[in-house]
Parts: structure tokens; sequence; C-alpha cells
């Protein structure tokens, strides 16, 4: 698992990339900074056009930035000539979203590729794949070519040959997206068991929150060239803070207010004011008997508009949403009083909370 301590694996900084076309120069970058920390799944997340690509293929210098330098496991990328930068590109492994696999050749001859470009000798070749095989589990699969093979056989040729060279980074560009879900499942779960078995840093774009939800220890939400939100995945979906990063967390795992429940709840009486409260606790635990218990000590209705527990990684979680009627003292009272109990209280805004 990744160690926040440890210097990072990958290291971006002010990352800048243009491109110049006929018009105005497009800004696919725009001073990216980033970190990730050795033995970790990092996650880049955004819809299409954020500017994820040109951002992972800045990491192995395929795309060269403007400005902002890229050290990876502690060599400057940015700062390497060409052959110095052919020999670091080994110790980076990278797998596509449409696999790229030759055609011609067979599932070996796929893995074996990369080490015959580096002239590595017939017999450490085959021993290397030997290896590989059993680790993405295509042994009974050595002899097909890609046209015999389903598109999760496909991605762990795809995978063996990025390991081929024994890199310590993975970057993966999309690598489920052109999988169905249940195929999505297992290629995750193995990027999983070789990051654990080989020690591996993963760094991954998506523009599925799902994928970051299912195998990311942290991730960084990008809009226009830009980081807009980054942090530990438990964090960024139980408390996000920017409404793109609602919105994308929402498609995973709901809103806390489902759409046109604020319209149906009723009124508060004169004198009294109706809040939004979204309260979340780590722990399984139901915050029911809290509910209840605040209620009765001041006096307030609390109405149940929405609750689910629900895990991210190893970590469970409970996020509810209150409506709270009552004199605005009583409710700030009763806000107090749930935050001394070590529950996270927010006041939302309702139709367009996450
Ligand atoms: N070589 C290029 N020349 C001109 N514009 C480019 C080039 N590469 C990328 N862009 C533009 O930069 C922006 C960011 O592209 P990028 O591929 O990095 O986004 P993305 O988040 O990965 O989206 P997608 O998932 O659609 O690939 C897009 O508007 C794209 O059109």
């Amino acid at each position: 698992m990744s160690d926040p301590a440890a210097p990072p694996a990958i290291l971006l900084r002010g990352l800048t990339r243009e491109f110049r076309g006929r018009g105005a120069p497009f800004r696919a970058l725009d001073g990216v900074s980033l970190e990730v920390a050795p033995g970790g799944i990092f996650g880049i997340v955004g819809r299409s056009g954020a500017g994820k690509s040109t951002l992972l293929r800045c990491v192995n210098l395929l795309e060269r930035p403007d400005a902002g330098t890229v050290s990876v496991l502690g060599r400057e990328m940015t700062a390497l000539d060409e052959a110095a930068l052919r020999e670091a590109r080994r110790g980076i492994g990278m797998v596509f979203q449409h696999f790229n696999l030759l055609s011609a050749r067979t599932v070996a001859g796929n893995i074996a590729f990369p080490l015959e470009i580096a002239g590595i000798p017939r017999a450490e070749r085959e021993a290397r794949v030997a290896e590989l095989l059993p680790l993405v589990g295509l042994e009974a699969r050595r002899d097909a070519y890609p046209a015999q093979l389903s598109g999760g056989q496909k991605q762990r040729v795809g995978i063996a040959r990025a390991l081929a060279s024994r890199p310590r980074v993975l970057l993966c560009d999309e690598a489920t997206s052109a999988l169905d879900p249940e195929t999505t499942e297992e290629i995750l779960a193995l990027l999983r068991d070789i990051r654990d078995r080989l020690d591996l840093t993963v760094l991954l774009i998506t523009h599925e929150m799902a994928v970051v939800k299912a195998i990311c220890d942290r991730v960084a939400v990008m809009e226009a060239g830009r980081v807009i939100e980054q942090g530990r995945v438990f964090d960024v979906f139980t408390r996000p803070a920017h409404p793109t990063t609602r919105r994308f967390v929402a498609e995973v795992i709901g809103h806390v207010v489902p759409p046109g429940t604020v319209a149906r709840l009723p009124a508060p009486n004169a004198g009294e004011e109706r809040r939004l409260l979204q309260v979340l606790f780590a722990g399984p635990s139901s915050t029911r008997a809290v509910v209840s218990e605040a209620s009765r000590r001041f006096g307030l209705d609390l109405n149940i508009v929405s609750g689910r527990i629900d895990a991210i990684g190893a970590e469970p979680y409970g996020l509810m949403a209150l409506a709270a009627y009552g004199p605005p003292p009583a409710i700030a009272e009763a806000v107090d009083w749930m935050r001394g109990l070590g529950l996270d209280v927010a006041e939302i805004a309702g139709e367009d909370a996450a």
C-alpha cells in the first residue's frame, strides 16, 4: 500500500501544454501539479477533453510539456536527453484502451514484443513470457492470436506486455473503457493484484468514477486542463467540494438529496425554519438513535430525507440527509451536539446538493 511519507513515485509540477492550430493556441493542460505515492493507485477522472490523455502522455514524455517538470522514481524526465529517456521509459509500462496488439502475433509474441525491441536475447524473452502468462491468467492461450481472444483476454495481454520490462510504474489509459462491466471488474481486480504482487505504482485515467471507487486510493478531478479537486478517494466521495466533482460522485453513489425532494417537503411553521442537513458518519452503525435523541433534546422535528450505508475500499460510511424543522437556535444547538458526537454535519442547499 502507499506510504504518504515516502518520496513520490510520480511528481508533476506546473505542467502546461498548448496545441497550436490555425486559430488561437488551445491550452490542454494549464498548470497541473500532482504527486503519486509509491505503491498507490491514483486515478485521474474527467470528462472528454479535460486533458487526461495529454497529462498521462506527459508522464513518459510521449507528450512534451511546454512548461513544468515531470519526475518519475526520483528522475527528472523533462531533463533527460533522448537516449536517457528511452532507458527511463522502460521503467514505465503503459496499458491502452484499445489494447494495441499486433494481430499477426500470438499472445506470447505480443508480450515479448517490447523485449525484442529492447534487444533482449530470445531465451530471456521466453523465460519472461513464461512468468507473465500465469500472472495474467493466460497460460492456456499462449499461442492464440488476438482475433481469437475476448476483450478481457486482449487486455490481459496488454497488461502482460506492459509488465514485460519489469516497470515500477504503470500508466493506464482508459484500460477498461472498451470492456463490459463484469470484465471491467476482472481487469480492475487484476491491476490491484499485480500492484500488490509487484509493488507497482499505478496512475490511471478514466471518465468513470466507478473505476476510481473500485480501485484507487487517491483521485484528481480534471476540468479544462486543470485539477479542480484531489485527495483520498474516501474524502472526495464523501465530501466532494467542487460542483463538477459532486456530479461525478452522484453518478456512482447517487444524490444525497434526490432531485425533486425539497419541493415535496412541508413548509415550516410560523417562527420556525427548515434546514437541510447532511450527516456523514464513518462506520456501519445507524444514526437513527441520534436522530430521535436530537429530536427529543432540542424539540425539533427531524425528517430523514435519505440515507445510505456504503463502503469505499475497506472504509464503511453512512450518509444521511435530514430536514430539520424548529426554531433556528435549537437547530444550531442540535448541530453542535451531533458534531460533539463525532458526526460530520453540514448544511446543504437542497436541489443541487450532491
Ligand atoms: N495533438 C493535438 N492537437 C491538437 N489538440 C489536441 C491534441 N491532443 C489533444 N488535443 C486537445 O486537447 C484537449 C484535451 O485532450 P485530451 O485527449 O488530453 O483529453 P481527455 O480528457 O483525455 O479526453 P478524451 O477522453 O476524449 O481523450 C482536447 O480538446 C483535445 O482536442
